[in-house]
């Protein structure tokens, strides 16, 4: 019997979900439930959401009901210290996401409904979460700790906790096959740059160092994210008058790209930045330049650098970005080869013009990686 599993990668506003055949790991369905709660959308909630998301698996001719499934992956973007691996879901695991809640308050509510609805739905399902902040518990305490008195590490502990580390799991395994290495022998400053993005130091497979902190604002600059500021800022804004609840909009929803550019879609920037828009140009300038910082910080955290590798939609398919980072690191053995930069085919592609590193582009798939680890946890769980 084929053993199907269907990832779920729940937003406030959307459900991305995929259907995967595990042995082969053939995609026998994939899509998206957009504009959730929005009038005239398919759907109201994400109850009705996973009910259209069902509709649209029965037309793919796929669905043959929730029975015919090996388990469902649930993308979880915050799992506090609890979680260093995927977690089959039970009542506990429910409670500790609920906890996070306060740490990533834009994702963890929406990604706990998607489990909720599942389990009500389809009790006899395996479910299981995958967490993004999984993958960073591997970071010394150097890294993770912040320079603040000892009692704000009890209680929810107050340190870097670090995102996106489905896709940098999945990069490391994925640049450790392309290379014919084992993940532990590797060495990698991996970029995931999406709406949402991070930089992450991976020393020996393992992630030793990475921008995103106790929630996911911290590090590079984002599509409406700020990314790293004196703290002071927020201290003075909030001093200014403004409340909590607007200055936590201000730096999610209306800073990075979208505050200095006016808009947080990179095509668009970008699209300005060709035609001489001089806020656009400041904003790509910046994007860059922060993220070198990081470059820089983890090619000495790292001491030797097998490859910086680039992936998420900006880090894949936006050129002069790619670009922009490269410039300059000649010194760090980072040379960008412009004209296979400029014309990249599907697939790895290898970017380095001399210099000592590897420059890679590698697609990212959080949503394979989710099905392989709950495919992995649900194995584990049933011998
Ligand atoms: N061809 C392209 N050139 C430049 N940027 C692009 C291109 N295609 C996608 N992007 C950018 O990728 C970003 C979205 O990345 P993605 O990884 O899909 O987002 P998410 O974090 O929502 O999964 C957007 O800023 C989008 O403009
Ligand atoms: C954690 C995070 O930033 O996720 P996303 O990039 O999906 O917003
Ligand atoms: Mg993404």
């Amino acid at each position: 019997m084929p053993r199907k599993i269907l990832v779920l990668n729940s937003g406030s506003s959307s459900l991305k979900y995929r259907l995967i055949d595990l042995d082969g790991e053939a995609v026998l369905a994939t899509g998206l439930v957009e504009r959730i709660g929005e009038d005239g959308a398919p759907a109201a909630d994400h109850r009705q959401a996973i009910a259209e998301l069902v509709r649209r698996l029965e037309a793919s001719g796929h669905w043959r009901g929730a029975g015919d499934l090996y388990g469902i992956g649930h993308r979880v973007v915050h799992g506090g210290e609890n979680f260093a691996a995927a977690a089959w879901v039970d009542d506990a695991v429910v409670a500790a996401i609920r906890a996070a809640i306060a740490l990533a308050p834009l994702h963890n509510p929406p990604n706990l409904l998607g489990i909720e609805v599942c389990r009500e739905l389809w009790p006899g399902v395996p479910q299981v979460a995958v967490f993004d902040t999984a993958f960073h518990q591997t970071m010394p305490p150097p890294a993770y700790r912040y320079a603040l008195p000892e009692s704000c590490y009890g209680g929810v502990p107050i340190r870097r906790y670090g995102f996106h580390g489905t896709s940098f799991a999945y990069v490391t395994r994925r640049v450790a096959e392309y290379l014919g290495r084992v993940p532990d022998a590797l060495n990698l400053i991996a970029l995931h740059l999406g709406n949402g993005a991070s930089a992450c130091a991976i020393g020996g497979g393992r992630s030793l160092d990475t921008s995103m902190g106790l929630t996911p604002l911290a590090g590079l600059m984002m599509g409406t994210r700020c990314g790293d500021l004196d703290p002071g800022v927020v201290l003075y804004l909030l001093g200014q008058g403004r409340t909590l609840a607007e200055v936590a909009d201000l730096l999610n929803r209306d800073s990075g790209l979208k505050g200095v550019a006016g808009g947080n879609d990179m095509r668009d920037v970008l699209a300005r930045v060709a035609a001489g828009d001089a806020e656009a140009g400041l904003a790509v300038a910046m994007y860059c330049h922060r993220i070198k910082h990081y470059v820089g910080a983890y090619s000495a955290v790292l001491g030797r650098v097998d490859a910086l590798v680039f992936t998420g939609g900006i880090g894949e398919h936006a050129a002069p970005i790619r670009q922009g980072v490269c410039a300059g690191l000649a010194n760090l053995g980072i040379v960008l080869d412009e004209a296979a930069n400029a014309a990249l085919g599907p697939g790895i592609a290898e970017l380095q013009g001399g210099g000592g590193v590897k420059i890679l582009v590698v697609p990212a798939d959080e949503e394979l990686e989710i099905a392989r680890q709950a495919g992995g946890v649900i194995a584990q769980a049933t011998v």
